[in-house]
């Protein structure tokens, strides 16, 4: 196959991004390869999805990792993985971003490990397609906990661990799905916009620290579980992503990519900024997936 990491557009994209969560196979740089050397980027949910594509391709950049979530085999096992894939060290760590104390334990372990912190990915989420009117009260505040609570508790124990006084790196993870509004992800569409609006605050207040706060807002990124459910493949199916300007939904390298800019001195001067990429799909999509997916949005059952 076409590596993914050409400046490529939509034939080498699908399908063989589709529905994998592993290592790429082949890579070729559009960045220096010594752009993070020896550097250490602590990343959220690195164990799947975008986040362990973006620690493989940070890996790639003379990068050490730590990949850190709930689920210590799946960590363990894409640890090895991207160890051997790259030749760097991968530190697979068990968190919970809603428990300040799990994260402060991990943090102290990368320090003893790994010695710095350099760069912090804030990717960790939950999110589910939900009308609001069978959305429970704990539903509602179990995606703020992880979405919202778990980006602020794992940027302050990493501010006041190690950036405060050596400055670094955050880039948060969020979507533009909510940018207009969205049937069945009132929850997710809150949690990303109060991130957003955290890291306009934290990019204020941190700066005179020598710490960037910036996030990558994607759209529709296939080969990712949050594509499955929230219905890519079928929207995929029913030819709804040619109603993107680019005519398609995005791939997990070039997430990476977009986060490694904001993680390396390439964006120096970059603070507080919130780069889109998404096919500039939130300018003009339809903004009810609901009717798109024909789901009612006032069923009362869960999806
Ligand atoms: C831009 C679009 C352009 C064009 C659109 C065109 C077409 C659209 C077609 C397709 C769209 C394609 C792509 C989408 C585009 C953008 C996506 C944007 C954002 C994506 C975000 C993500 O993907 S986040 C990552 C996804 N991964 C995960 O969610 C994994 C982690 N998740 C979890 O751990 C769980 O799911 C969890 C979030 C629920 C948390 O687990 P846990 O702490 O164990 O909590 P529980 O105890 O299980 O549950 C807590 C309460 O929540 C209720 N709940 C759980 N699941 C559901 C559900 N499915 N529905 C409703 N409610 C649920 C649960 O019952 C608990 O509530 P109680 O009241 O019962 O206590
Ligand atoms: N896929 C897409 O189309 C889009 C995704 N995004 C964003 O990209 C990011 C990655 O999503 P994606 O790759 O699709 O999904 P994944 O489900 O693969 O990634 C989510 C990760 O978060 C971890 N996680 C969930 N809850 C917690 C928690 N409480 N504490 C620690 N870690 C947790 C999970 O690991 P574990 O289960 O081990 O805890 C998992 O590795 C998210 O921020 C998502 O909102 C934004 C727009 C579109």
């Amino acid at each position: 196959g076409v590596s993914e990491g050409s400046a490529c557009l939509k034939e080498e994209v699908l399908p063989e991004d589709v529905g994998t969560d592993d290592c790429l196979t082949s890579y070729t740089h559009i960045y220096s390869p010594d752009l993070l050397k020896d550097q250490v980027a602590f990343i959220t949910g690195g164990g799947s999805g975008i986040g362990l594509r973006i620690a493989d391709v940070f890996m790639r950049h003379g990068c050490d990792t730590v990949i850190a979530s709930r689920n210590f085999d799946k960590l363990k096992e894409a640890a090895e993985k991207l160890s051997a894939a790259t030749g760097r060290r991968c530190l697979p760590l068990c968190i919970d971003v809603r428990q300040p104390e799990s994260i402060a334990a991990a943090v102290d372990e990368t320090l003893k490990e790994l010695g710095r912190i350099d760069v912090l990915i804030n990717n960790a989420a939950g999110n589910f397609l939900c009308p609001a009117t069978a959305l429970s009260f704990n539903a509602f505040k179990t995606v703020m906990e992880i979405d919202t609570m778990g980006t602020f508790n794992t940027s302050k124990v990493v501010y006041e661990k190690w950036f405060k006084d050596h400055g670094g790196n955050i880039v948060n993870i969020s979507a533009t799905l909510g940018y207009k509004g969205q049937a069945l992800q009132v929850h997710a569409g809150s949690a990303k916009a109060a991130n957003d609006a955290m890291t306009r605050h934290l990019a204020v207040e941190w700066g005179p620290s020598g710490v960037r706060v910036n996030a990558v807002a994607p759209g529709p990124i296939s080969g990712t579980e949050g594509y499955r459910r929230l219905g890519g493949p079928r929207g995929e199916a029913a030819g709804l992503f040619q109603t993107i300007p680019l005519q398609r939904a995005g791939n997990k390298t070039e997430m990476a990519h977009c986060t490694l800019f904001l993680a390396s001195p390439a964006s120096s001067y970059v603070t507080g900024a919130i780069l889109v990429a998404d096919g500039g799909s939130w300018l003009t999509s339809a903004n009810d997936f609901s009717k798109l997916l024909g789901i009612a949005s006032s069923k009362s059952a869960k999806l």
